[in-house]
């Protein structure tokens, strides 16, 4: 029986009777020749934090636009708040992913503009709220990431950690239902790194979002996830909330959580055989 079967009864046992946002089904995706994922399932609790981790490469960001519906399934479903993503038309789909936060390694912000037209720019993008609202939120929303005194500053004027803070207040103005953060906390300080991970804790349960993080930082996403999902080779190979992944007894878990260079997890990207390429012959 596929891992993914095995873990989708547990699941059930997980989230029975829980309030689930996002659930996936049977989903396969592939990229060329290579399968990304093979027919998995997933659900991610409303209200809560949802890390997912695994080896590089994996496919979690992939994942996210899954979610997102910027990428297509060859097969199965995503369900957000009970409509299905890739059925949705395109009017349909652009209301649905204002209703979601992405905070994307590389989203940028916009050079051009100071922090305070940057977290400005969806609300003057998707309403036509008076100028006085417009400022009132911004206000709010740089108030929340500690920066309403740097509304005046460029782009260029931030540290890594600041820019990061503006673009999380971006990401929450127009009050979406829940945030989808891709590597938030790459090239952070420990400093900046730590108010990142507060910030998120924090934004969460105040504005009752749903957060959904991946991350390589074990620690720092364990330390705020209420549920842990860790895919690999296009699978579930573990899931449960941080107590129960720290002391699981599988091995991929255990070499991804403790950073081990030996285990499953393989080294090397699927190649052809080695002897032969370096000869040059056909494999
Ligand atoms: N635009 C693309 N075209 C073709 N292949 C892609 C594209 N984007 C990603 N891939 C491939 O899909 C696979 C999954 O990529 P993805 O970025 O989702 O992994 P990831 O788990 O987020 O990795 P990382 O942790 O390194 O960011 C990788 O093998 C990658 O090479």
């Amino acid at each position: 029986m596929r891992d993914s079967v095995v873990y989708s009864r547990h699941m059930s046992d997980d989230f029975a009777g829980a309030d689930v946002l996002i659930s996936i089904r049977d989903l396969t995706f592939s990229r060329g020749p290579r399968r990304i994922f093979d027919g998995i399932d997933l659900d991610i609790p409303r209200g809560k934090i949802t890390a997912i981790m695994g080896p590089s490469g994996t496919g979690k960001t992939t994942l996210l636009k899954l979610i997102g519906g910027q990428l297509r399934p060859d097969a199965g479903t995503v369900q957000v708040a009970g409509q299905n993503v890739h059925a949705l038309s395109l009017g349909q789909l652009y209301e649905l992913r204002k209703r979601m936060g992405m905070l994307f390694q590389t989203g940028a912000l916009l050079t051009d503009l100071s922090v305070f037209e940057n977290v400005a720019f969806p609300l003057r993008e998707h309403t036509r709220l008076p100028e006085s609202m417009i400022r009132t939120l911004v206000l709010m929303k740089l108030q929340a990431v500690g920066l309403r005194g740097a509304r005046d500053l460029m782009p260029a004027q931030l540290s890594g950690g600041m820019a990061r803070r503006v673009a999380l207040a971006r990401a929450i103005a127009l009050d979406p239902m829940m945030i989808l953060y891709d590597e938030p906390f790459t090239g952070q300080d420990p400093i900046s790194m730590g108010v990142l991970v507060k910030l998120i804790h924090d934004l969460n349960e105040q504005l009752g979002l749903t957060s959904i993080i991946v991350s390589h930082d074990v620690k720092e996403t364990a330390g705020i996830a209420d549920y842990i999902y860790l895919i690999s080779e296009g699978r579930v190979v573990g899931r449960g909330d941080p107590e129960r992944i720290a002391h699981s007894d599988s091995p991929w878990v255990g070499q991804f959580m403790h950073g081990l260079a030996d285990g499953p997890v393989p080294f090397h990207y699927p190649a052809s055989d080695y002897a032969a390429d370096l000869l040059g012959r056909p494999c």
